[in-house]
């Protein structure tokens, strides 16, 4: 499968996600969906692979911006820029797939959200590290279809530990703060 074609596919499928949250059709007209549906997965599985096609570390490096989890539904496809003065920036609208309190973002995919564009800005430097710790402050319900910009920036780097603040803003109100500690680890 080429890669255009792939990340059609997985848009399609994010389009049918989102249906599926949302429809309001009755039970006797979804028998036929989920045999549909139940049809299609067959017809992938037919041939697969064991993991999900990813960036490589060295295309995050090397390119600008950097769409994070472009071929996987079930994660929020990022466009990633990388400002001149070190920060990385994002901004993405997330809908009812995604819904935790009424007409919110479930705080842990806040808690995703953040972790990405924390861990791509280190890994953006060259540095491989993963999350040691995560730390959310949870300042106002994140709304739900609305822009919400993301941000992210390094704040100090000693020893192997990386240490990265960031935030989500919609409409100039700051819902979430995160502070994260990356710690380096040796490539694989
Ligand atoms: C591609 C897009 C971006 C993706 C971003 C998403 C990244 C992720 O989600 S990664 C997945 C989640 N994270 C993990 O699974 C990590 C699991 N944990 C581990 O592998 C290990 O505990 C690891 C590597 C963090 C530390 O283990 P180890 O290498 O033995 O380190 P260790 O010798 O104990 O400590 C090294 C340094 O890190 C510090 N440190 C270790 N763990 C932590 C921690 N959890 N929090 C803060 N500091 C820590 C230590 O204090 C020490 O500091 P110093 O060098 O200043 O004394």
């Amino acid at each position: 499968m080429s890669v255009d074609e792939r990340e059609r596919l997985v848009e399609a499928t994010r389009a049918l996600t989102y249906a599926v949250a949302v429809t309001d059709l009755p039970d006797e007209d979804l028998a036929a969906v989920s045999e549909a549906v139940d049809s299609l997965s067959r017809a992938l599985r037919k041939q697969t692979r064991k993991r999900c096609v990813t960036e490589s570390v060295t295309a995050v490096v090397e390119s600008r911006p950097v769409v994070l989890d472009r071929y996987n539904p079930a994660m929020i496809p990022l466009e990633v820029r990388f400002p001149e003065d070190g920060t990385a920036a994002a901004t993405v609208t997330l809908n009812a797939v995604h819904q935790g309190p009424t007409d919110s973002v479930h705080g842990g995919v806040s808690g995703l959200l953040m972790d990405n564009i924390l861990g791509i800005l280190v890994q953006s430097k060259g540095l491989l590290c993963v999350t040691g710790t995560l730390s959310l402050r949870y300042r106002a319900l994140t709304p739900l279809d609305r822009p919400l910009e993301l941000r992210a920036e390094i704040v100090d780097h000693s020893g192997r530990r990386v240490t990265v603040t960031g935030w989500i803003e919609c409409g100039g109100v700051r819902t979430v703060e995160a502070t994260g500690v990356f710690i380096e680890v040796p490539s694989r």
